[in-house]
Order: C-alpha cells, then sequence, then structure tokens
C-alpha cells in the first residue's frame, strides 16, 4: 500500500515526508523532483517568503544511486528562512517565544480553531503547522509518484481559469496546456486573461486584498480501470475529492463540466460509447472528466479546484485577542496575497500520488518488472475485449 506523512513547521529546520510502497528498481531523477519545487514557488501573488526560500530535496534513505530498493523513502525539504527564527523555533533548549508571539486571530486560517482545540495562548502553535509551507513536502511526494507514473506514460498538468471575477470558459489541448502553462507568470495559457489575471491580483494587493480562484488539472493516459464502484477510499473521484480538499484553501472539487451537469439533461451530459475497428472502444466527449462509477475510463481526467482568497490581509478583518477576548484587527505578518498558481502545482502532484496508489493497488508488485508484466497483461487483455487505448511501449 503506498502511504505517507509529512512533519514540518513552516519557520522550523525542515519539511519531511516518508512515503512507502514505491517499488524497487525505479530510476529516480532529482532533477525532475527538484523542478516540481520550483514549480511550486512560482505565480505572480507571492510574498516575500518565496525570495528566501529555494526548496531542494534532500533524499535521505529508500534510493541508492538513483534507484529505488522497496524500502520507505525519507525525503527533507530545509527551510532557509529557519536562520532567522532559530532563536523562536528551535526544537529543544530556550528559546525566545514572547518575540513571535501571536495572538489575534486570522479570519479563514486555522489560528482560532487551533488555538482553542489544542489549548494554547499562543497562535505561533498553530499557524506553524497550518501554513500551507507544509505542500512543499507533498510536492516532493508527488514528484516521486510522478517519476513512477512516468515509466507509464501518464501525465499531469494545470492551468489557472479563473482569478476574482475573471474566468476562462474554454477547454484546450492537454499539449497546449502543459507548454503555455509553463511560459505563463499565473499558469494561464490565453494572453489576455494572463494579463486580466494578474490586473486582478495586482488591484487586490494595491487594496490590501487577497483574491482566490479556480484552477484545472488534466490527467493524460491513465488507463482504464484505476478504482472502484462505492467505498469512498475506493472510487477514484472520491480519493482524488479528499486528497484535493486537503490542500490548505480549496474548498470544492468538481470533475468534467462539473456542476454544469445540473442543468443539462442526460442526453447531453452522458458520453456516448463507440466501437471502430481502428480505434475499439471509444467516446466522442469527456463530460465526466475521465472518471465513471468510481473508475478511470481512460480518457483524460480533469479536475477543477476552488481556492478560497487567502485569509491573511494587509487590511485586516475584524477579530479577537484569543486571550484577553477583545476586539482587535487580526494580526499580520508577511504573506501571499494570491496563490491559486501555486496551488495548481501542488494539486498535480497531490493528485500524482493517489494515482500512484490506485496504479499500484491495480497492477501490485514490489519490484518495476512485476507491475510492468501485469501492466501489459491487463492491456492486452483489455484490447482483446475491444479497448485499444492503452500504452504498450513501456
Ligand atoms: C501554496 C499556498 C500558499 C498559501 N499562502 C498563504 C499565505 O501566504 N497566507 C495565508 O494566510 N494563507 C495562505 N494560504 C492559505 C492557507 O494556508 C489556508 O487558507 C489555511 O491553511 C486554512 O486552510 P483552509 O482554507 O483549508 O481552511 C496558502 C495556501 C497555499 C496552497
Ligand atoms: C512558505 C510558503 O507559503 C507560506 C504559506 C502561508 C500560509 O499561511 O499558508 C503563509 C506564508 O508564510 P510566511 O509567513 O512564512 O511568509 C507563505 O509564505 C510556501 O508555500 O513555501
Amino acid at each position: 500500500m503506498l502511504r505517507y506523512l509529512t512533519s514540518g513547521e513552516s519557520h522550523g529546520k525542515s519539511l519531511v515526508a516518508i512515503l512507502e510502497g514505491i517499488p524497487s528498481n525505479l530510476n529516480i531523477d532529482i532533477e525532475n523532483i527538484n523542478k516540481e519545487l520550483s514549480r511550486r514557488q512560482q505565480g505572480y501573488g507571492r510574498g516575500e517568503r518565496m525570495k528566501i526560500e529555494k526548496d531542494k530535496i534532500n533524499i535521505l534513505s529508500g534510493i541508492r544511486g538513483n534507484i529505488t530498493i522497496g524500502s520507505p523513502i525519507a525525503i527533507e525539504i530545509k527551510n532557509k528562512d529557519y536562520e532567522n527564527w532559530e532563536k523562536y523555533m528551535k526544537t529543544t533548549g530556550e528559546i525566545d517565544i514572547q518575540s513571535k508571539k501571536v495572538t489575534k486571530a486570522r479570519p479563514g486560517h486555522a489560528d482560532l480553531v487551533g488555538a482553542l482545540k489544542y489549548d494554547f495562548e499562543d497562535i505561533r502553535n498553530v499557524l506553524e503547522r497550518a501554513s500551507a509551507r507544509e505542500t512543499a513536502a507533498r510536492v516532493a511526494v508527488g514528484a516521486i509518484c510522478k517519476e513512477f507514473l512516468s515509466k507509464f506514460n501518464i501525465d499531469f498538468t494545470s492551468h489557472v481559469v479563473q482569478i476574482g471575477k475573471q474566468k476562462i470558459q474554454k477547454s484546450f489541448f492537454f499539449d497546449y496546456i502543459k507548454e503555455k502553462s509553463e511560459l505563463s507568470q499565473v499558469r494561464c495559457v490565453d494572453e489576455n486573461f494572463e494579463k486580466l489575471f494578474i490586473e486582478e491580483i495586482k488591484k487586490g494587493k494595491e487594496e490590501g486584498d487577497s483574491l482566490g480562484g479556480v484552477f484545472e488539472i488534466i490527467i493524460k493516459n491513465v488507463p482504464l480501470g484505476l478504482g472502484s464502484y462505492a467505498h469512498y477510499d475506493k472510487k477514484l473521484d472520491s480519493t482524488l475529492s479528499a486528497h484535493l480538499m486537503s490542500i490548505q484553501g480549496i474548498k470544492g472539487v468538481e470533475f468534467g463540466i462539473g456542476f454544469e451537469i445540473a442543468s443539462l439533461r442526460g442526453s447531453v451530459v452522458q458520453d456516448e460509447i463507440y466501437y471502430s475497428d481502428e480505434e475499439g472502444i471509444y467516446r466522442k466527449t469527456n463530460n465526466l472528466g475521465g472518471i465513471e462509477g468510481g473508475v478511470s475510463t481512460g480518457e483524460e481526467i480533469i479536475i477543477r479546484c476552488v481556492m478560497k482568497p487567502i485569509p491573511t490581509l494587509y487590511k485586516p478583518l475584524n477579530s479577537i485577542d484569543i486571550n484577553t477576548l477583545k476586539n482587535y484587527k487580526a494580526s499580520i505578518e508577511r504573506s501571499d496575497n494570491c496563490a491559486v498558481p501555486a496551488a495548481s502545482v501542488v494539486a498535480e502532484n497531490v493528485c500524482a500520488f493517489v494515482i500512484a496508489k490506485f496504479f499500484l493497488d491495480k497492477f501490485s508488485g514490489d519490484n518495476m518488472n512485476d507491475i510492468i508484466t501485469n501492466y501489459k497483461n491487463y492491456i492486452e487483455r483489455l484490447e482483446s475485449r475491444g479497448w485499444k487505448k492503452g500504452i504498450k511501449s513501456i
């Protein structure tokens, strides 16, 4: 079973993660993982912290000479900012608690609920772990999963389709999005909307406010048959949703044409099924986003996520001091004012973990050879049933 845990405080020494279940004899290109980490740090609207951090993975165990050995993979990403925070954050010995104490809860962040639940007078103990700094560790985990899935040609990309009130309606081709979104400051493939998105973020910032938005993830070459029909942890769509909703700030997930299906007739929504000798079983549409009955259909998996605006505002909202219960404005240090582009990269990698987990559940094996054999046998069997989209040249 593929599983992972992360640990680490935003201004602590390091973020760490352990990923268990990656098979042996997988070649890992560390530059690909560092590239994912760097993609996550980009995007117009990020704050000053991203100028300090230059995230790089440090693999502590589970890999020898770039090849996995089947044991848990432990990773570390150092927080460069720790140099400035050691006297407040070190794990043992005396620390300066007062200078960085936070007592005025930010609405929308975990500040109030965390302080009351864990019984803290200092919100610092909450925000250090609630911070989306943690997503760097999750991206490293997902990037290792991407390395595994790339051997089966499974590929991921994402792009931003809405910032504030500015919204793109069109849908695009995978390769186009992959190339274009990487070139954009806001991971947007439409040049006009790129300008509008940047303008929207800039305006928000000037007004001391923050923005959310929507991004789309597209996953290509997932074979037909990952997932199952009913249980919450076996359905591919429910598991993807749960993992995506666990990204800090994500408030909704939709598949394919999403919530629009509510207003359309069944005759329009369902993706009709065809067969031809050349193509085998195929669809002309992909309205349901590549998943039916909790199982991948072999079409592109298309997911959209909505992210709420960043809670920390430079023009702070009404709140209270959690200790005196007096009314105050919420506290503010530094902050991003829009992180939708960064969140889209996190989401790709979170999906990579889920797809890798379901892929390994289906084609289980301790080592790459066994998994490749299982995969090829399955694709051959599907071919004999008329489904010809499987890629065999592994
Ligand atoms: C990549 C990324 C960067 C973020 N940066 C900030 C930030 O700088 N300031 C902030 O207040 N929230 C930021 N957030 C959002 C908060 O972490 C999030 O709203 C908070 O943890 C509460 O979680 P919830 O929205 O799921 O309830 C960021 C989220 C992500 C994914
Ligand atoms: C550090 C990251 O994002 C952080 C997420 C975050 C939050 O509250 O979620 C608050 C900010 O932290 P800081 O106050 O240290 O600037 C962001 O910079 C990161 O993405 O690597």
